[in-house]
């Protein structure tokens, strides 16, 4: 995936994580990579409930400490992630900080990515590497000519390739289970959602629910995608005016940090269902969801679909039925969340946060 969005980190700030948090990570390897010259740092969160696994984030960062701190949060996140999707993974992340300004040939990628192997493999297997924002498939495929764990590589090099399908298929389980929850009926037929970014998974996405008859009003940045809006019989929307429209569901695909508080103010929707990681542009924002009665799906309950799929499709007796069940638990899940934010008078997150502790608490 190229480096499309030199701006800020995709789906967070991380000004003032460092100085905020005191860092909960069992280990934090920062290096210098021998043949990039690229600073590296992986932040194994937690490996109690197993190998660590979160993909290898190459991005601009101002400063190396920008990165460190995208770092622990995106480890963090995971060990939640894997936790709330019942695997046997800990949470990791990997990030490789490209200082702003600076383009990578693809040499210098290559030479990156052998770095990043090397990293991982001094970890002696508390940690695999999967893609991320800024990475890829074949990125990892040079990965594995330096450490075996790393996952993600290319079907013809015989890897299990990009998880973007299980990520949509889960997303679409989400928001089924959000529907019956609204609406007593699962139905998706007429229901009107608004997908916002339109990329690998908001694209499958946008086709699974037009092939269900859903009302689609879509956006991007990316003027490119109206071609699959037009496909699609979709209405098409400005970006900065997706939130506003009149619907059922928004569900947001694009990058992080979208629910500010202004938004959430604007919202005329039922609930909130998307892949996007990190929606949530302060922890506030979900109780102020809440207060305006929108429904909001946690959205590393709703997007562990590729997480699910990495996992289950790196075991050597693989099975896809058994994959797709596993990641339609994910409504199950959802469901399981609403209840428990209903029963306790909490907020979704806090239901998502206390299912996932749980699981790790028992594995104590
Ligand atoms: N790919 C996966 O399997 C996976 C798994 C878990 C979470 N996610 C998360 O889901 C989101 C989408 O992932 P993806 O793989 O489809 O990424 P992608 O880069 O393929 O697609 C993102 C799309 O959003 C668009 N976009 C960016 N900013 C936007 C904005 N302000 N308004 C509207 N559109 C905007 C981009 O142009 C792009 O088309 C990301 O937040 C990602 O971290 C993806």
């Amino acid at each position: 995936m190229p480096l499309a969005h030199p701006a800020t980190t995709p789906d967070a700030a991380t000004a003032h994580i460092l100085a905020e948090e005191t860092p909960d990570h069992e280990r934090i390897l920062v290096t210098t990579g021998a043949r990039s010259g690229l600073t590296i740092i992986v932040a194994v969160h937690s490996t109690r409930l197993g190998q660590a696994l979160g993909g290898a984030r190459l991005w601009h960062y101002d400063h190396w400490t920008d990165a460190l701190a995208d770092a622990l949060r995106l480890s963090r996140a995971m060990t939640l992630k894997n936790a709330a999707a019942g695997l046997a993974r800990g949470g990791g992340k990997s990030v490789i900080r490209v200082p702003r300004g600076v383009t990578l040939t693809a040499d210098e990628r290559v030479a990156a990515m052998r770095d990043l192997g090397d990293a991982v493999e001094s970890l002696g297997g508390a940690y695999m590497t999967a893609e991320d924002v800024g990475t890829s498939a074949e990125l990892m495929a040079v990965v594995a000519e330096r450490t075996e764990h790393v996952c993600g590589l290319p079907p013809e090099q015989g890897g299990v390739g990009e998880p973007a399908d299980a990520t949509a298929a889960g997303v679409l389980a989400g928001i089924r289970a959000t529907v019956a929850e609204l609406f007593g009926d699962a139905d998706l037929s007429g229901r009107h959602l608004v997908i916002s970014g339109l990329g690998q998974v908001g694209g499958r996405l946008a086709r699974a629910l037009a092939a269900e008859g859903a009302r689609l009003t879509v956006t991007d940045v990316v003027d490119a995608r109206r071609e699959l809006a037009a496909e699609l019989d979709a209405d098409w929307v400005a970006p900065e005016d997706a939130h506003r429209v009149e619907a059922d569901l928004f569900v947001p695909c694009g990058l992080g940090g979208v629910l500010s508080a202004e938004v959430i103010g604007e919202l005329r929707v039922r609930a909130v269902v998307g892949a996007a990681n990190n929606q949530l542009a302060r922890r506030e924002s979900a109780s102020l969801l809440a207060e305006r009665g929108i429904l909001w799906a946690p959205d590393f309950v709703v997007n562990a679909g590729g997480v699910i799929y990495l996992d289950l499709a790196s075991e050597p007796d693989a099975d896809q039925a058994a994959i797709d069940a596993r990641v339609a638990t994910i409504g199950d899940t959802v469901r399981a969340v609403y209840r428990e934010a209903a029963a306790s008078g909490t907020t979704t997150l806090a239901a998502a946060e206390r299912l996932a502790r749980g699981r790790l608490d028992r594995a104590r």
